[in-house]
């Protein structure tokens, strides 16, 4: 319920006057219903309201955004607040967010937007971004310009600050007086050194020049000193007030596991999540595949969980999301991609984050498995430490890092090398010693042991931590890991060069559809090296025209990116290589493996079948692209992942009969068939309830047995033979029924 504004007299106070603690907690408890303030909120927020610029670095969760919005209520005139991403984000869900709107820490709070959310406190707030329309735009301008006007709270794009046309509004504004604090969240941003860094954001530095005498407070939790300089340097800030907090999460239980010296670790995160309950939970891998097949098996092992990241269209994303938010499914299975869900967004009760491969940074893991527990709940994060998984990211890093030292004029200063920053991630895994310590002594703070209080495995259980690693140390893959990264040079290449190896299905969809992707998006593997690499180009003249392309890059966003291109990429895509081709008969092959039904049929020979499989598969689609080949794919993963043996031989039998045969060499009525026909029609009898494939009951040998099946395959030209037959139906019925109300209308006439 909206609530009327506090009497302002009583806390309103002149320039540079320091607005007393106790009139200010009135605010907070009347507007947000805290009883106090929180670390070092009531320093940042006296110290702006003073005229003072501050940097204020608190961790995830911490309440940095009140410390921009408890300034709007004290003093008279706007808080501007630039926050990257408001509208993409606000646009891109039939959900709302609040406070930050940035896909990294935006939060949510159902039904309700971030500013939708102030309004209902009584807060006169907008936001202004390209994806408003002109008239809501023009409205709010109308209020700015208008001789008092009402809006306590601005949030604006980074982008739209960069626009000459909205700066001079700014100036216009601020000429007159009715400026009160610049806010600028997510600082770390402005940053080449940290792990999000948006060229827009550099352009912020116009505030301090065209703003004067305004002060500017910059948010961020990001912990990394050099950054932290980065940003008061970045922003021109001035004797800034630098408030840091600590970086310690005491409602996160830290642990470590160890993929070498398990059986399987697919079955112990599926394990480990059961045992959790049914909580909200997102686990992170390196590549989109690696999502997929995990969300497969977590699916097909009875926990409700879906995958997400870049390589599906929004429209999915958003239905993703949307079931994950309202608690349809527990378990978001996402890469750690600029729009996945470390920077997408974020439930304040995520019980568990899971990384299931070691992320590429002690910044981007702190960052990631903040995002439990933001509640200040009792909540877990679990790494799952593998040796493959180690040396795959150090041949990412490495080959970035070559890249780097054969750019000839270095500027050592202006970039981060990636291999110390990930030296912490692997002393934090294969190192005995307190978790905790670890993270928040690579961020430079001091801590003693005793902080811990044994809410980590290796201080809660250091013996059996040290067994692990004794252990760790003596098994093959460890042994091998000084020798080389040999075995990764072949996938590698394939990696790092500019194809994709990490595709899901309705890549069409993706290329026509969903312009965001067009930002430099660390998204998988070959995201991470081509960054990695990128940022290595250490020339001045290079990093300029590396901040050059993001910043195109990043406008195509907020425009529409020209179709010349999409078209171009849609070439580019199309080719099928050995790789793909290897690493799809794998991604079958553990869909084999991961099905419980077959597990018992050892006699079954998995790694033929997947090779059969994916052979058909390839012979059929392969001349029509890899977005049709990756998408018969990903139904075939799913059908196998929840098969039953009989099924399995049936349709590896039906496949080896027919000599798998090309859709022109098909019977035209076996084409017009559903897929699933000749499979279906191989048992006998059946009966089909509801007319479909799914659910049937199937006779075999007088027992009637009850029979889930699997979802069909739908062929690429069978989907589009179906849609073509339900379309004529629909026409065909909507004609019908417009001819009935027709022939109604004409006998009511006549009557
Ligand atoms: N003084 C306070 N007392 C109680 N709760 C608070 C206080 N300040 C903030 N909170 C709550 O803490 C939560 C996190 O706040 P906020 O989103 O501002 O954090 P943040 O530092 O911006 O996090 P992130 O880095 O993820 O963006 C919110 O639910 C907010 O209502
Ligand atoms: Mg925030």
């Amino acid at each position: 319920m909206s609530k009327s504004a506090l009497p302002l007299q009583c806390v309103r106070g002149s320039e540079k006057q320091v607005i007393k603690k106790e009139a200010l907690v009135k605010l907070l408890r009347w507007h947000f219903g805290h009883s106090d303030f929180r670390g070092n909120q009531l320093e940042a927020i006296q110290a702006v309201l003073s005229g003072r610029d501050c940097f204020c670095l608190m961790p995830t969760g911490g309440g940095k955004s009140l410390c921009y919005q408890i300034p709007a209520l004290a003093k008279p005139g706007i808080v501007l607040v630039v926050s990257p991403l408001i509208g993409h984000l606000m646009a891109v869900t039939t959900f709302s967010f609040i406070v930050s709107p940035y896909g990294d820490k935006a939060f949510f709070i159902p039904q309700e937007n971030q500013v939708m959310a102030l309004k209902e406190k009584g807060i006169a707030v907008e936001y202004l971004s390209s994806t408003q329309t002109v008239k809501v735009k023009n409205k709010i301008y109308e209020n700015l310009e208008s001789g008092k006007p009402s809006l306590q709270l601005l949030y604006v794009t980074p982008e739209l600050i960069a626009r000459s046309g909205f700066m001079s509004k700014l100036m216009k504004i601020h000429g007159r007086g009715l400026l009160n604090l610049i806010a600028i969240d997510e600082a770390h941003c402005v940053s080449t050194w940290g792990h999000d860094f948006r060229p827009s954001y550099r352009k912020l530095s116009s505030l301090r020049n065209n703003l004067p005498g305004i002060p500017v407070l910059a948010l961020t939790a990001t912990a990394v000193p050099k950054v932290q300089e980065d940003v008061i340097k970045s922003l021109s800030l001035q004797k800034p007030l630098v408030l840091k907090s600590s970086f310690n999460r005491p409602n996160i239980y830290y642990e470590v596991r160890y993929k070498d010296l398990m059986d399987d670790p697919y079955s112990d995160i599926c394990n480990y999540l059961k045992s959790c309950g049914n909580v909200c939970a997102i686990v992170y891998c390196l590549e989109r595949t690696a999502c997929d097949d995990l969300a497969v098996h977590l699916s097909a092992q009875g926990i409700p969980c879906s995958a997400y990241h870049a390589g599906l269209n929004s429209n999915v994303r958003s239905s993703v999301l949307d079931d994950w938010i309202s608690s349809r499914t527990q378990v978001v299975v996402a890469t750690d991609g600029k729009y996945n869900l470390k920077k997408g967004i974020d439930r304040k009760d995520v019980r568990v984050v899971c990384h299931f491969n070691i992320p590429k940074s002690m910044e981007a893991f702190y960052q990631e498995s903040g995002r439990a527990g933001r509640d200040q709940l009792p909540s877990r994060s679990l790494l799952y430490f593998g040796v493959d998984d180690r040396r795959k990211m150090e041949f990412i890093l490495s080959k970035a890092a070559n890249k780097k030292s054969h750019s000839s004029s270095m500027d050592e200063g202006s970039t981060k090398n990636s291999l110390p920053e990930f030296q912490k991630m692997i002393e934090y895994c294969e190192e005995a010693g307190c978790r905790r310590k670890k993270i928040l002594e690579s961020f430079g703070e001091e801590v003693t042991a005793s902080l811990c209080g044994k809410t980590c495995d290796s201080c809660k259980h250091p013996d059996m931590i040290s067994k692990y690693l004794e252990e760790l140390t003596s098994t093959a893959a460890f042994q091998y890991k000084k020798g080389s990264s040999r075995i990764y040079i072949t996938s590698a290449s394939d990696t790092y060069g500019d194809e994709q190896l990490s595709e899901f299905w309705n890549r069409n969809d993706e290329a026509s559809g969903s312009e965001e992707e067009d930002i430099s998006d660390s998204d998988d593997a070959t995201e991470i090296a081509k960054s990695v690499a990128n940022s290595g180009k250490s020339s001045k003249w290079k990093l300029d025209k590396r901040l050059e392309s993001l910043e195109r890059a990043e406008e195509n966003y907020y425009r529409n990116k020209n179709n010349q291109d999409k078209q171009a990429n849609k070439v580019d895509k199309k080719f099928i290589s050995a790789t793909l081709r290897d690493s799809g008969k794998q991604r079958l092959l553990n869909a084999l493996k991961q099905n419980q039904h077959l597990s018992s049929t050892l006699q079954m020979d998995f790694v033929t079948s997947a090779e059969t499989l994916e052979i058909e598969c390839y012979r059929k689609y392969g001349k029509s692209g890899k977005s049709i080949y990756l998408s018969q794919m990903a139904s075939t993963a799913r059908w196998l992942s929840a098969v039953v043996p009989d099924e399995l031989t049936q349709r590896l039998g039906t496949t080896t009969r027919s000599s798998m045969p090309t859709e022109a060499a098909k019977p035209e009525a076996d084409r017009s068939l559903s897929p699933s026909a000749p499979f279906i029609a191989a048992i006998t009898p059946v009966h089909e309830e509801n007319g479909s494939g799914s659910g049937a009951t199937i006779e075999s040998n007088s027992t009637v047995v009850e029979h889930t099946l699997p979802p069909p395959i739908l062929s690429f030209s069978e989907f589009i033979n179906r849609r073509k037959v339900m379309d004529k139906q629909v026409s065909t019925s909507k004609r019908e029924s417009k001819d009935g109300v027709s022939q109604g209308m004409e006998k009511k006439a006549k009557c």
